[in-house]
């Protein structure tokens, strides 16, 4: 099983993005958190910006959609060329369709859940999504603390993709660092958000080899 890791520029320098971005040349993916101050108080930028950092980006983005209405949205940042883009379970009328609709549209199409949302409703349509985002902290903020309760939803899934023999990823995002992606990684997530703990040091592309050496050393 390979692993992914995806800096968050939700800990990056807003001001010098296209730099913060450039730091992380070596990360699978870069996570791009949005925001809307409606689905969790706390506003970050929209479509626009995205457009540019996707313009200036050798990394493929990985968007985190943390908003009311993905219906209206999400199929935007699929267009403008996002390679995965995750709207909330608890913001979608319709997830399943939804995420039909961002796969005619050649996007990988995930569905995130907060920490206290049960993940049993989605086990039996695994098959309809491209990610699956366990939330590690309640969404809004970066630098909290790693809940490590969250971790059976990510046994059950990592149980189930492997019997199926899906190709899901199985995403963490939040208080994810040196020592918590040891934890994730060994419970079944593949795919590793982490803000914080690779923009706060004074070499993020070392964080992120580092944090990939670890989810490697204790994958499941
Ligand atoms: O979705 C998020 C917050 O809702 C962020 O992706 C996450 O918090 C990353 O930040 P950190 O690694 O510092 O916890
Ligand atoms: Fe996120």
């Amino acid at each position: 099983m390979s692993v992914r890791i995806s800096p968050s520029i939700l800990a990056a320098d807003f001001v010098n993005l296209e730099r913060d971005i450039s730091r992380i040349s070596n990360a699978d993916l870069v996570h791009v958190d949005i925001m809307d101050n409606h689905f969790v108080s706390n506003l970050t930028f929209g479509l626009q910006m995205t457009e540019r950092i996707q313009q200036v980006s050798t990394v493929p983005l990985d968007v985190h959609l943390m908003i009311d209405n993905p219906e209206r949205w999400a199929p935007e940042y699929a267009d403008l060329g996002a390679f995965a883009v995750t709207f909330h379970a608890e913001a979608a009328v319709d997830p399943v369709a939804l995420a039909r609709a961002l796969r005619a549209q050649g996007t990988r199409a995930g569905v995130a859940v907060k920490p206290g949302t049960p993940i049993g409703p989605y086990l039996e349509l695994l098959e309809e999504f491209d990610l699956v985002l366990v939330m590690t902290v309640e969404p809004g903020f970066g630098g909290q603390s790693f809940m490590d309760e969250t971790m059976p939803k990510l046994r059950q899934l990592r149980e189930l993709v492997d019997k199926r023999g899906l190709d899901v990823w199985l995403e963490v995002d939040g208080g994810i660092d040196e020592r918590t992606i040891e934890i994730a990684a060994a419970a079944g997530a593949d795919t590793f958000v982490a803000g914080s703990a690779v923009y706060r040091g004074a070499d993020p592309s070392l964080r992120v080899t580092e944090l990939r050496e670890r989810a490697l050393a204790h994958r499941h």
